[in-house]
Formats: structure tokens, C-alpha cells, sequence
């Protein structure tokens, strides 16, 4: 079911300036659209059609069916949750009060809004216990987007607009909100429409790619396809040429690529663990706690007395906490290796369960995999357009 569409949609400003051309489109329920394209090409303005900051010229846009123009704009933008690069919250309301204000405002009760808020806060990874009582200005940027992003889905909107709202933050903490909000949307599975000129992050966060230029849609597709068949030069351009590298965005690790290095527990004696490694002819091993969540890893040791370390596995071992979850991005995989100045990286399922890990080199063999689809997969696509052409 489509969620919003856009019917030849212009704006052309007083000014005589048109900043969006005939766009039409449209975004299915659940699907997160990126729009990207460079400065000026008119993603703002898209933006602002939809919750009626600025009205369109010509064309209309309808929200589940129903044309917008009809809606009273202030009902309207209760339905749309809205995060901007700076987040703007209210300097002199504290975390809590400031993601509780679009509940208080649509009636709910005070305790009920702050008690949301709360769970909002956990879910954008804030503890409401440690940053609910503090102001905005006691937040790092990327606190404060966060905050912003937990304000925007308070009032549960099925529509969610993010104007830019990583922008702001250093590369790192852009990656890392990245990830805790894709991560997030496979909770919430809202409708989004996320502008960012960053052709990285539309192919990491989009389901589908909107690829801006002077205020038309030039393509309109999956990441993959926009990364392996550019419809017109000007998307070749705007992906650039690196392209290969690109697409470690949207390849994710698979089982196949894991290594199984020995895996021990915490309580277990040192003479076992070095059995197994033995065993396995390798020099080190895997440690879990008593919950078989990762603790870190524990080695031969690297003189010869350490040979005849005694005792348990907890008293040698030592944290690793670089780790990943199955379906992460290989450049995810890359980045945080180089982060940790790990040699390893622990992938996880969905319930914290260890898989596997990714080496240095399990991680080449599978850029070379990802590499190699790419070639594949343009090939493929050519086949498509030219059966659908011919029907
Ligand atoms: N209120 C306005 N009056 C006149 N022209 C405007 C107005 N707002 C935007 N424009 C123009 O419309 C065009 C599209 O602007 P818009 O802000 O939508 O672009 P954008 O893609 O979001 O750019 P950026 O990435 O720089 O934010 C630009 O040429 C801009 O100068």
C-alpha cells in the first residue's frame, strides 16, 4: 500500500525560482526513501511540501489516499514526525519533558507522555535514568540527534520526514546513529523520507534511492540498482566512480564468510582451553560468560612459561567487545575492525548468539564476493530492461 504520493508535483517559490519540477513518485508503508542529490536540487523543498510548510504550485500530494491540501496543516504535522539537522529542542526543558511535548500536546496525560518518553529514550539507546534530567546543552551532538530522534517518533506519527539529521556529527557518530537507527526501523518499520546530499548514507539507510538533480527525480531505485546501473550520466556522476567500493554499503556479511576459532567459557580450566586451540591448531580462542554472551578471547600466551598457565579461563582472558550482527554492511565490518584495531570482529545473530568471526582475511574474501556480484548483478539487470522492453 502506498503510504504517500506525489501527483506532478511542482513549487516554484515568489521569486521565480522552481525548486522541484513535476515530481511523482511515490513511498510504500514501512519503506525508508532517501533523497539525495547536491545542494539546491530541491530535497528541502520536498520535504516542506509534505507537512505543508510550503505549498506545491501545482500537482498534489496524498497522505494514504487522502490529498493533504484538505488537512487542517497543524492535525497534519501531528501525524509526521519531523527531525532537522539542528535538532532545535527546547533549551530550558530537560531530555524527558522535551521527547514527552508532542504526547502532552495530542492530550495524553502528563505521566503517561513522560512514561513513553522514557521507553523512547531506551530505544535511541539514551537511559532515561542517566540523561532524563539533563538539558540540551549537556548533550553531545550526537546525543542531541538522538534525543531528536526519539522526540520525532513520541507521537507515534506513521509518517517520519528526517531532514539531514546526521549531518551535523562527526563521521563516527554519524555511522554509529546510522546503525542505531536502521536498527531502530526494523523495530518501527515507520514510512520515512530521509534527505542527505551523502550518497553513502542514502545507499546504507535507503529501502529505495531518490536521486535528486535541479529539482527532478533522476532515478528511483533500489541501492543496488542506483550503485549498479546509474540510469543517466548524471547519477553515474553523482555515485561516482568507486563505485565497487560502494558497494560494501549494501553487500552484508554472511554465514559463509565467518571463521570458527575454538570457543570456550569463562569457568572453564586453562587446560581445557588449550586443548581446543591445540586441537584446532590455532593460538587462541573465543571466550562467552555463563550466558554464552561474548566476553572476549583468551590466548596461548606468548612465552614459554605461559605454556603452563593454570587455573580458569576468566583469570587470562581478555575483553573484546568489537562485534557485529549478521547482516551488517561489509563496510561496517571494515570501519569498525579499523576502529578497534581488531584482528578479529565477533558476528552476532539477533539474540546476541556468537556465529562466527571476520578476519582480516575472511573480510577480503568477502569483498571480492561482494565485488563480484557487482559485475554479476549489472549484467543481470541489462537482461531485465531489455525482456521488459520487449514485451
Ligand atoms: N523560500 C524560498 N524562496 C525562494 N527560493 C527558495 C526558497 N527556499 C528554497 N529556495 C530555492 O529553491 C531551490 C531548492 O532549495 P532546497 O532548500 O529545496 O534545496 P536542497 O536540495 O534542500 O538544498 P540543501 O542540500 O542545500 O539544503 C534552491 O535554488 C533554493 O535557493
Amino acid at each position: 500500500m502506498n503510504m504517500l504520493r506525489f501527483e506532478h508535483v511542482s513549487k516554484r517559490y515568489p521569486n521565480g525560482t522552481v525548486a522541484v519540477d513535476d515530481l511523482d513518485f511515490e513511498v510504500r508503508e514501512g519503506e525508508l526513501v532517501t533523497l539525495v542529490g547536491p545542494s539546491g536540487c530541491g530535497k528541502t523543498t520536498t520535504m516542506k511540501l509534505v507537512n505543508r510548510l510550503e505549498e506545491p504550485t501545482a500537482g498534489r500530494i496524498l497522505l494514504d489516499g487522502e490529498d493533504i491540501s484538505r488537512v487542517d496543516p497543524v492535525k497534519l504535522r501531528r501525524r509526521i514526525g519531523y527531525v532537522i539537522q539542528q535538532v532545535g529542542l527546547f533549551p530550558h526543558r530537560t531530555v524527558l519533558d522535551n521527547t514527552a511535548t508532542v504526547p502532552v500536546l495530542l492530550g495524553r496525560g502528563r505521566k503517561a507522555a513522560r512514561q513513553r518518553a522514557g521507553e523512547l529514550l531506551e530505544l535511541v539507546g539514551l537511559d532515561p535514568a542517566v540523561y532524563g534530567g539533563r538539558y540540551p546543552d549537556q548533550l553531545s551532538g550526537g546525543q542531541r540527534q538522538r534525543v531528536g530522534v526519539a522526540r520525532a517518533l513520541a507521537a507515534d506519527p506513521p509518517l517520519l520526514l528526517m531532514d539531514e539529521p546526521f549531518g551535523a556529527v562527526d563521521p563516527v557518530v554519524r555511522e554509529r546513529l546510522q546503525n542505531e537507527f536502521l536498527r531502530l526501523q526494523q523495530e518501527v518499520r515507520k514510512t520515512v523520507l530521509f534527505v542527505t546530499h551523502d550518497i553513502e548514507e542514502a545507499v546504507r539507510l535507503g529501502d529505495r534511492i531518490a536521486v535528486f538533480g535541479e529539482g527532478r527525480i533522476e532515478q528511483y531505485d533500489s541501492p543496488a540498482a542506483v550503485l549498479g546501473a546509474p540510469a543517466t550520466d548524471y547519477v553515474a556522476s553523482f555515485v561516482g566512480s568507486d563505485r565497487g567500493l560502494k558497494r560494501l554499503s549494501v553487500t552484508p556479511v554472511e554465514r559463509g564468510d565467518l571463521e570458527q576459532p575454538p570457543v570456550v567459557h569463562l569457568a572453564d580450566s586453562m587446560a581445557t582451553a588449550r586443548e581446543r586451540m591445540r586441537a584446532d591448531g590455532v593460538r587462541w580462542a573465543v571466550v562467552l560468560d555463563e550466558d554464552d554472551v561474548l566476553h572476549g578471547w583468551v590466548s596461548v600466551g606468548d612465552t614459554p612459561g605461559d605454556a603452563a598457565r593454570g587455573g580458569t579461563v576468566a583469570e587470562h582472558a581478555r575483553r573484546m567487545e568489537a562485534w557485529l550482527r549478521l547482516g551488517s554492511s561489509l563496510k561496517t565490518a571494515f570501519s569498525t575492525m579499523l576502529q578497534y584495531d581488531a584482528g578479529w570482529i565477533a558476528v552476532l545473530d539477533e539474540e546476541d548468539r556468537l556465529l562466527g568471526v571476520l578476519t582480516p582475511s575472511t573480510l577480503h574474501e568477502a569483498l571480492r564476493r561482494s565485488i563480484d556480484a557487482d559485475t554479476r548483478s549489472v549484467e543481470r539487470s541489462d537482461v531485465e530492461l531489455e525482456t521488459v522492453s520487449g514485451v
